[in-house]
């Protein structure tokens, strides 16, 4: 049986990059190469690379912008906030969407039923990688590490457990038929987006408390956790995710400031935002934005202090095999002048790869080396 664990032994090597500044000090994703990891991190920004002004970042008032689902099609305004949202922000939230309530409430019912169980019935179905389909399994708290620019002193990794139902290339073949959420889901934005693989990920955020003075703990697993982050700061890997999280909330965005910036629950809502790789895709168009989950604040949301946190992400992303190149389409920064999105002075288009050597990549690294995966 394949088990998961943490691997932090880069963080005690000496020749690791040195500690980041402190918070609130972390630069926006922008100033990033893409596909970096804790190895390789920039010491210069890329010059190519425009911050949009505080000002600019969300519409009507709103910092991360709430855009309308049925709104979409017809209204012109709308899908002006919408091009905002993406290439400035790099997140917003999809409200009046065709998911309901009781969908969304019956994955996490189902969430809550599976992270209940007890850990062997877990492990039974650990991680493991499927060439073609991505990785399918449980990964249990600390197992994966989301800190990618190591903002954190002495950070074992997310508080996190999650299920991964792997890289489908149908979509009308993610998981059970009995599983109508899914399904619903896929009819409903496979009209909108016309990605051929999606990722499902069910995430608990382990918070029952341990009497570690408010904050999060892990009493079950007899570690005691002070952190505050519950997931460290990180773009994702792929194209765009949407992601539902509980009212729990938590989740933050990293602005241009380098201030972070609460995305506030809003019932039934996806979070949506743009990935590393479509940023990449897109020739630095669309933004890929920094973001982590803290453990929540009870003054803030009135919720008792342990209770757990469940999210549930959807990856969308092309099929595996196909190659990943920036396309010309950046009116700021086309092609040939300058318009690499690195540090590395290697075009971007040079960086062809498979979407699914992009996804591996980083995800092995999340993961660390000790998961046995190809
Ligand atoms: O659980 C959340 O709200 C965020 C999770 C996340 O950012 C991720 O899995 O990439
Ligand atoms: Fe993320």
């Amino acid at each position: 049986m394949p088990a998961i664990y943490y691997d932090d032994s880069s963080r005690n090597d000496p020749s690791s990059p040195s500690p980041p500044s402190p918070l609130p000090a972390i630069p926006h994703a922008h100033s990033y190469p893409l596909f970096n990891n804790t190895h390789d991190r920039p010491t210069t920004s890329p010059s190519c690379v425009e911050l949009p002004a505080l000002a600019d970042f969300g519409t009507d008032g709103e910092v991360i912008p709430v855009i309308d689902f049925s709104q979409l099609a017809s209204s012109e305004r709308e899908q002006r906030k919408l091009f905002h949202a993406v290439t400035e922000v790099g997140f917003f939230q999809l409200v009046h969407h065709p998911i309901t309530q009781e969908m969304i409430e019956g994955v996490q019912g189902e969430a809550a039923a599976f992270f209940g169980q007890a850990m062997g019935a877990k492990t039974g179905l650990a991680l493991s990688n499927e060439r073609g389909h991505g990785v399918r399994g449980y990964f249990g708290t600390f197992s994966e590490n989301l800190d990618q620019y190591q903002q954190e002193k002495d950070y074992k990794g997310d508080i996190k457990e999650g299920f991964d139902l792997g890289l489908e290339q149908a979509l009308s073949d993610l998981t059970d038929p009995e599983h109508n959420y899914t399904h619903t889901t896929n009819d409903a934005f496979a009209s909108l987006f016309t990605c051929p693989a999606v990722t499902l990920r069910l995430l608990h955020y382990v918070y029952s408390t341990n009497g570690g003075g408010g904050r999060a703990g892990c009493g079950d697993l007899g570690v005691e956790y002070k952190k505050e982050i519950a997931c460290g700061a990180h773009t994702d890997y792929g194209c765009f995710t949407l992601l539902h999280q509980d009212a729990t909330g938590g989740l933050e965005v990293c602005d241009a400031t380098g201030a972070w910036r609460e995305v506030p629950y809003i019932p039934n809502a996806f979070v949506v935002n743009i990935g590393d790789m479509l940023q990449m895709w897109t020739g630095g168009l669309f933004k890929s934005t920094v973001h982590r989950v803290v453990y929540y604040r009870e003054k803030q949301t009135g919720r008792p202090k342990d209770t757990d946190r469940y999210s549930i992400p959807f990856f969308f992303n092309p099929s595996p095999y196909v190659p990943v190149e920036a396309l010309d389409i950046n009116p700021k920064f086309p092609l040939g002048e300058g318009a690499s999105t690195n540090t590395t002075n290697t075009p971007v288009a040079a960086q062809k790869r498979t979407c699914e050597e992009i996804l591996m990549d980083r995800y092995s690294k999340a993961f660390g080396t000790k998961q046995g995966r190809a």
